[in-house]
C-alpha cells in the first residue's frame, strides 16, 4: 500500500496549563487518528458543534498550533520534524481557504496583490505574461477573470467573489490538500452550492483532497466522501458520510442529525435528550476519565463513566462509533437504541 498523503497519530491538543500549570486546561484534541490516502482525491468532513476542537485540528495540520502529543505525517514525514525543504514543499502543497475570506486581504492593496505575493514567494513565475496566465487560469477554475477582479479592492468585491478568488489563490500552488475552514458559512445559499460544486471539481478534475470543517452535516452530505464527528476533541463517530448521516449510531450523532430541520412540519425538530442532571463528580469523571457525551445521553451507563469508549465497527467501510452500546457486535442486528433511524435525507 502507498503512503498516505496525511496521517494524523493520536493527536492531542491541550490549551493552557501552562507554565507552573496555573490556568485553565482545555483538552482541544484527543487521540484523534485519521488517514487520508494520495489517492483518489476526497473530501474528508471534520464536523461538530462549537467547541468540539474543529479549528484546533485544522491549526494543527496546518502547523499553526503544536500538538501536546502524537505526530502529524505528510507523504509520511513528521510535520513538526521536516527539514526547510519539505517544509517548504508542505506549504506548498497544504494551502487554506477560511470562513471568512475578508480577513486574509490587506484592504489598502488590489486583489491582484494576493495573486503576486503567491507568484513571488513560490516563485512560480518567471516574467509578468507568465505570471498574468497563470492568474487568469486559477481564476477560471473558480469561474472568475481577471479583469473581473484583479483590479479591483477587496471592499469592492461580494462576499462569494472574495471567498472564490481564494479558492483561486490555493490553486495557483497546485496543492494536494486544502483544508477548507467553514468556507461557505458566510455565503447565501446560491454561492455556497456554486462553491461545493467548486470543491468537488478540484478533487475530480485536478486530485486535489479537501479537510472540510464545517458545523453544518447538510453540506458535508452534498459533498464529502468521509466525515468524521467531533464531540468535546474526540471522535464520536466516522465513516463514510452516506452512511453515517443515514445511519448514524453514537447518541449525540443521532442527536445532531434528527435536529437538521426538514422542511415538512408533520416531522419533529430536535432530539430529545434526558434531562435529567448528574452531579459534579460524575461530570468530573466523564471529564476526565469517561465518555465526555456522558451528561447529555440518554444511553448513559455506570461504565461510561470509567474509562473512556474506544471505536467500534458499527457499520460498512469503516463506520465505527465511540459507544459501549457496541460493543457487542450482536446489539447491531437489533433496532437501533435510540429507537428511530434517520428517515428524511438532509436537505
Ligand atoms: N488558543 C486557545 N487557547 C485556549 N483555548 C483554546 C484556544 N483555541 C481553542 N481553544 C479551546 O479549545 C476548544 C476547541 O476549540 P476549537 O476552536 O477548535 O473548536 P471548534 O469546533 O472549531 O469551534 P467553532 O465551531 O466555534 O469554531 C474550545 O473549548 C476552545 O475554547
Amino acid at each position: 500500500m502507498s503512503t498516505p498523503l496525511l496521517e494524523i497519530r493520536n493527536a492531542t491538543k491541550i490549551y493552557g496549563g501552562g507554565f507552573l500549570k496555573q490556568g485553565r486546561v482545555t483538552v482541544a484534541l484527543q487521540d484523534f487518528n485519521m488517514t487520508i490516502e494520495e489517492s483518489p482525491a476526497t473530501i474528508t468532513t471534520i464536523a461538530g458543534e462549537s467547541g468540539s476542537g474543529k479549528t484546533t485540528l485544522a491549526n494543527l495540520v496546518l502547523g499553526f498550533v503544536k500538538l501536546t502529543s502524537g505526530q502529524i505525517l505528510y507523504r509520511g514525514v513528521d510535520i513538526g520534524a521536516m527539514n526547510r525543504q519539505q517544509l517548504m514543499a508542505y506549504r506548498r502543497e497544504v494551502q487554506a481557504v477560511f470562513q471568512d475570506p475578508y480577513a486574509v486581504y490587506n484592504p489598502f492593496y488590489r486583489v491582484k496583490h494576493v495573486f503576486d505575493l503567491v507568484i513571488k514567494n513560490f516563485k512560480l513565475a518567471s516574467n509578468k505574461r507568465e505570471a498574468r496566465e497563470l492568474i487568469e487560469e486559477a481564476l477560471n477554475v473558480v469561474g472568475m477573470r481577471g479583469e473581473e477582479v484583479l483590479e479591483k479592492y477587496p471592499h469592492q468585491l461580494s462576499g462569494g467573489q472574495r471567498q472564490r478568488m481564494m479558492v483561486a489563490r490555493a490553486y495557483l500552488l497546485k496543492p494536494r490538500l486544502i483544508v477548507a475552514d467553514e468556507p461557505v458559512s458566510m455565503v447565501d445559499a446560491s454561492l455556497r452550492a456554486m462553491i461545493l460544486d467548486i470543491m468537488l471539481r478540484l478533487r475530480d478534475e485536478h486530485g486535489i483532497s479537501f479537510l472540510y470543517i464545517t458545523h453544518d452535516l447538510s453540506t458535508a452530505y452534498q459533498i464529502g466522501d468521509r466525515i468524521y464527528l467531533l464531540y468535546q476533541g474526540t471522535i464520536a463517530e466516522r465513516g463514510d458520510t452516506v452512511q453515517v448521516i443515514e445511519n448514524p449510531k453514537h447518541p449525540y450523532v443521532q442527536l445532531l442529525i434528527h435536529s437538521i430541520p426538514v422542511p415538512d412540519p408533520k416531522v419533529k425538530w430536535g432530539g430529545d435528550m434526558d434531562a435529567t442532571t448528574i452531579d459534579d463528580e460524575e461530570m468530573r469523571a466523564s471529564v476526565l476519565s469517561g465518555c465526555r457525551f456522558y451528561p447529555r445521553c440518554n444511553q448513559r451507563m455506570p461504565r461510561c463513566l470509567e474509562k473512556r469508549p474506544p471505536l467500534y465497527e458499527v457499520g460498512p467501510g469503516g463506520h465505527q462509533a465511540a459507544c459501549y452500546l457496541y460493543e457487542d457486535p450482536s446489539s447491531l442486528e437489533v433496532a437501533s437504541p435510540v429507537g428511530a433511524q434517520v428517515s428524511h435525507k438532509a436537505p
